[in-house]
C-alpha cells in the first residue's frame, strides 16, 4: 500500500504564480523569495522578487515603511493582494504588499553597523570571469538557477530513459587503483597525517607514514572498467558520477572535476553503442522541450553571452541546435575518411590548420571543428575506427562491414561523437573481452601484462595471488579470466552536454564549482 507523503505539496512559487497570473486576481497571497533588486521612491518601493523557480521576477509594490531594512539579497515573505498592474507596466500583475517578513537579512544591513557587506552581485553587467570568483553566490543569480534546474531535469530524464530500458544504475568507486585512460592525468589520493601528527612521526602508524593505502591510489578518470565488471551480470548498466582529470589545459571545454555519464552494454556491435546514444540524446532533448524553463534559457540575460554580436540571434541558434539534435540518423564516418578530408581541405585551400592532420597524431580541436561542419552541417557526427596506437589499451580491433576483423589490425572499434562548435562530447568503444588479446594490447601500451596472461599460456587458480599483491589491472584481467562476453560502452561529458544545450560557451559556467588548473575555490 502506498504511503501518503508528509512533505507538503508544492506551494505557489514565483513560476506558478506568473504562469497563470489572472488565476489569483484579487486574492491575498504570500510569496517567499529573495530580493533581486529594490527601487525606493518617495511614495513607494518596488521589489523584484525571485525564488529560483524561474528566471523571471515577481514585482511587489511596498509602502516606504515596509521597505525598511530590505536590500538586494534579503530573503522575505511578502503578503498582500495580487492585482492588475497599471497598463504601462511590463508585467500584467503585481503584488500590493500589506506585510513583509524578513526571513534573512542582507545588503541593507551592510549599510548600518553590522559586519555584513554589500551584496557583491548587483543588477548590472558582471563578467563571467568575475562571477566565477564567487561560485557560491552566483548560484543565486537567475541564469545559474536555470542551469541548476537544467542539470537536475536532465539527470531525471536520463535516469528514466535508462530505467525504462531495463538498465541498472550502478555506483562505481571514486578512488581507484588504475588510470583507465592511460593518459597520466590522474590525481593521486593521499591521506597525509595532520600537521600535529607529522611533528610526532614516531607515533604515526605505519599506514599513516606510507599514506592511507599501501600503494598510490587515484581519483577515477573513468568508471568504465568498473562498469565492465557489472555488465557481465546485469547486461546493461549506467552511471552518472564525478570524474577527475589533472589536465592542465585551460580551455572553455575542460575542468578538472566533471560528471560523466557512462553506460556499458552486452553487444557484439559498435553500432549498438552508437545507436543507443543516437536515441538517448534526442529523447532527452524532446523531453526537455516540454519544460517551461527551456524557454527561459533561450531568453535569459547572460551578460557576455547575450551582449555579443550573436546575442540577438541566440534564441534562434539555440532552438536550431536542439532541433538538429533531434534529427537522426547522424552521419558516421571513419577516422581514415576524416583525415583524408582534412588533407583535401588543405590541398584545395578550403581550410588552414595550425597542426598538420596526420594518421598518428589524432584530431586536434581545429580538425574536429572542420569535420563537424563538413560532415555534420549542424548535426552531430560520429567519427569511428581510430588508429590503435592513439587509443587506450582496452579497445577491441575494428571489424569490417562483414563482421570480419580488420586484417591490418591497425584500427580499433571506437568512436567519438562531435557536436558542432563544441566537438567531442562522447567517446565509446567495444572492449577487448579476450584475455590473451587484452594482454597483448597491454603489452603494446607498456602496461604490466596480467599474470600468466601471455599469449599461448594458460593459468591455473593456484597461480592467482590475492588481489592486494597483484598488478593494478589484474582484477580487470580477471573479468576475462573467469569468463567474459562481448561488450561495449561510452562516456558522455555531462557538463559539456549541458553547456551545449544551454548555449553556455564556457563549461566553467555550467559547473557550479569549477575546478581547473590553479583554481579550486570553496
Ligand atoms: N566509459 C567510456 O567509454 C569512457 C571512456 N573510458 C573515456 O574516458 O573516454
Amino acid at each position: 500500500m502506498r504511503r501518503l507523503s508528509a512533505f507538503p505539496p508544492a506551494s505557489a512559487n514565483v513560476a506558478t504564480i506568473l504562469a497563470t497570473p489572472s488565476q489569483r486576481d484579487g486574492h491575498a497571497i504570500t510569496v517567499e523569495g529573495s530580493i533581486r533588486t529594490i527601487r525606493n521612491q518617495k511614495q513607494r518601493s518596488f521589489v523584484e522578487l525571485g525564488d529560483g523557480s524561474t528566471a523571471y521576477t515577481l514585482q511587489a509594490v511596498l509602502d516606504p515603511q515596509l521597505a525598511e531594512g530590505l536590500g538586494t539579497g534579503t530573503s522575505v515573505a511578502i503578503t498582500g493582494t495580487w492585482q492588475a498592474a497599471p497598463p504601462q507596466k511590463e508585467q500584467p500583475y503585481e503584488l500590493k504588499a500589506k506585510a513583509v517578513k524578513i526571513i534573512g537579512a542582507a545588503d541593507a544591513e551592510a549599510l548600518t553597523n553590522s559586519i555584513m557587506q554589500k551584496y557583491p552581485i548587483q543588477k548590472k553587467y558582471h563578467s563571467a570571469e568575475y562571477l566565477r570568483t564567487l561560485p557560491h553566490l552566483r548560484l543565486r543569480t537567475p541564469v545559474n538557477a536555470l542551469l541548476a534546474r537544467l542539470r537536475s531535469e536532465c539527470d531525471y530524464h536520463l535516469a528514466s530513459y535508462f530505467r525504462e530500458r531495463d538498465f541498472v544504475r550502478v555506483q562505481p568507486p571514486i578512488i581507484t587503483s588504475s588510470d583507465c585512460e592511460g593518459a597520466g592525468e590522474v590525481f593521486t589520493v593521499s591521506s597525509k597525517p595532520s600537521s600535529a601528527r607529522a611533528k610526532d612521526e614516531v607515533e604515526a602508524t605505519d599506514s599513516e607514514k606510507d599514506g592511507f593505502f599501501k600503494d598510490p591510489k587515484f581519483l577515477t578518470v573513468s568508471s568504465q572498467l568498473h562498469l565492465e565488471a557489472f555488465v557481465h551480470e546485469h547486461q546493461k548498466v549506467w552511471t552518472l558520477s564525478p570524474t577527475f582529470r589533472a589536465e592542465k589545459s585551460d580551455t572553455p571545454r575542460h575542468v578538472a572535476e566533471f560528471w560523466m555519464l557512462e553506460a556499458e552494454i552486452r553487444t557484439e556491435s559498435l553500432k549498438d553503442v552508437m545507436n543507443l546514444i543516437e536515441d538517448m540524446i534526442p529523447d532527452l532533448v524532446g523531453k526537455l522541450q516540454d519544460a517551461g524553463f527551456m524557454e527561459e534559457i533561450l531568453y535569459a540575460n547572460r551578460g557576455a553571452e547575450s551582449a555579443n554580436a550573436e546575442g540577438a540571434q541566440f534564441p534562434e541558434l539555440l532552438r536550431n541546435r536542439w532541433q538538429r539534435l533531434m534529427q537522426t540518423p547522424w552521419p558516421r564516418i571513419t577516422y581514415g575518411t576524416a583525415v583524408k578530408r582534412l588533407h583535401e581541405a588543405l590541398d584545395s585551400k578550403e581550410a588552414k590548420f595550425m597542426y598538420e592532420p596526420s594518421w598518428t597524431t589524432g584530431l586536434q580541436l581545429e580538425h574536429e571543428k572542420f569535420i563537424a561542419t563538413a560532415f555534420g552541417q549542424g548535426s552531430p557526427v560520429f567519427v569511428t575506427d581510430y588508429p590503435r596506437q592513439i587509443k587506450p589499451f582496452y579497445m577491441l580491433p575494428s571489424t569490417l562491414e562483414n563482421g570480419v576483423e580488420n586484417p591490418q589490425n591497425n584500427t580499433v572499434a571506437c568512436f567519438d561523437l562531435l557536436l558542432p562548435e563544441l566537438c567531442e562530447v562522447v567517446g565509446g568503444s567495444m572492449r577487448e573481452h579476450r584475455l590473451q588479446q587484452l594482454s597483448q594490447s597491454m603489452h603494446h601500451h607498456g602496461l604490466n601484462v596480467p599474470a600468466a596472461g601471455v599469449l599461448g599460456q594458460t593459468i591455473t587458480n593456484s597461480e592467482v595471488l590475492p588481489s592486494s599483491e597483484r598488478g593494478n589491472l589484474e582484477w580487470y584481467a580477471d573479468l576475462r579470466r573467469y569468463g567474459s562476453v562481448p561488450h561495449g560502452g561510452f562516456g558522455l561529458g555531462f557538463d559539456r552536454l549541458l553547456a551545449y544545450l544551454s548555449g553556455t560557451s564556457n563549461i566553467k559556467d555550467v559547473v557550479p564549482w569549477p575546478r581547473y588548473h590553479g583554481r579550486c575555490d570553496c
